[in-house]
């Protein structure tokens, strides 16, 4: 593979355009991203730089017609990258960047068509009866970014189970997901739009169309909350089986990510009204800790042994850390 200090000078500007972009949105996941050598770091920024630009069409001010249509330029480019049709010339940063990323590494992009097509759901206001059918739309916007990083972070040979590292980690992204679902409880009802299945809303009085930021009266939130918390939990358990597939700075990437949402999961479980109230956030330097933490290979070991210990049902031992 081409050592990325011999990339040509427009390319390198191209990273560096999709590296400021990381730094400046990524609240969270710049911190893993951060962790990793220079060229997966690269790569992911650019993945990164995509995917929220195929977020923010669908977030942003522009009729849902305009959003359809842009949605499907922004589609008709990824098949010309895909087509190696992408070279150092092109005008769009974020094009010569991912063109270039998926040249030096195995990236399945078809999960940005994924990804267009979670964010067509959401144009088109669709609402999801059951988790299965929140599930499809996870799996597009998340679970799809997951098995995309894994092309850029790649498995270590001899690594036992790594026929299922995509699906690993395709599940962290399902609960990275449902964590920010919960999280953006308040500000997506604002916005008209509930993720959280409607039978879940049902079976805690919580009604069909969860579209106010205040549950009505009698609603157990507090108990809806608690349920999809324990959903996410074993999801993020699953999805961390991925970790020992990694080379160190990769898992420690995904151990930063991750591991940032999980504890932003932890707070909602501990206050699920806060939600209500506003966006729940870890301060800085709580993500600087986790992604250390990630670095030290301390998470990767405790959640091994966390597993080992509910498998052996035994209450997990406690370690200093
Ligand atoms: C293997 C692996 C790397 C798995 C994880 C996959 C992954 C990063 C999924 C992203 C899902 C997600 C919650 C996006 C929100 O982005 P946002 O920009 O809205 O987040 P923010 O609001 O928290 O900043």
């Amino acid at each position: 593979m081409e050592d990325i200090a011999h990339a040509s000078a427009p390319v390198l500007a191209a990273y560096r355009y999709c590296e400021a972009v990381t730094g400046q949105q990524a609240r969270n996941f710049a911190y893993g991203i951060r962790l990793l050598p220079a060229d997966k770091r690269q790569a992911m920024s650019a993945l990164y730089a995509f995917s929220r630009r195929v977020d923010d069409i669908g977030d942003g001010p522009l009729e849902d017609g305009a959003k359809q249509q842009r949605l499907e330029e922004t589609r008709a480019l990824l098949a010309r990258i895909k087509d190696g049709a992408v070279d150092e010339d092109d005008t769009d940063p974020v094009a010569v960047a991912l063109a270039d990323a998926a040249r030096r590494f195995p990236i399945p992009l078809d999960g940005l068509d994924e990804l267009i097509d979670g964010v067509l759901m959401d144009v088109r206001g669709e609402t999801y009866e059951t988790w299965d059918d929140l599930k499809v739309y996870c799996r597009c916007v998340a679970g799809a970014i997951g098995r995309l990083s894994l092309g850029v972070f790649g498995t270590v040979p001899g690594a036992p189970d790594t026929a299922r590292a995509a699906e690993y980690a395709d599940t962290l992204g399902l609960a990275l997901q449902l964590t920010n679902i919960l999280r953006d409880v308040r500000e997506d009802a604002g916005n008209g739009r509930t993720y959280l299945p409607s039978d879940d809303l049902a079976k805690f009085g919580c009604t069909v169309g969860f579209h106010s930021p205040v549950p009505p009266p009698g609603a157990d939130f507090t108990g809806l909350v608690h349920f999809e918390v324990r959903r996410a939990r074993a999801l993020f358990d699953q999805g961390f089986r991925l970790l020992p597939m990694l080379d160190r700075r990769s898992g420690a990437c995904v151990a930063a990510m991750a591991g940032i949402y999980h504890r932003l999961l932890s707070r909602i479980a501990a206050d699920p009204e806060a939600v209500l109230r506003g966006r729940v956030s870890l301060p800085g330097r709580e993500k600087a800790f986790v992604a250390v933490r990630g670095l030290s290979g301390f998470d990767a070991r405790a959640i091994g042994r966390r597993q080992a210990a509910r498998a052996a049902g035994r209450p997990p031992l406690r370690r200093r850390g």
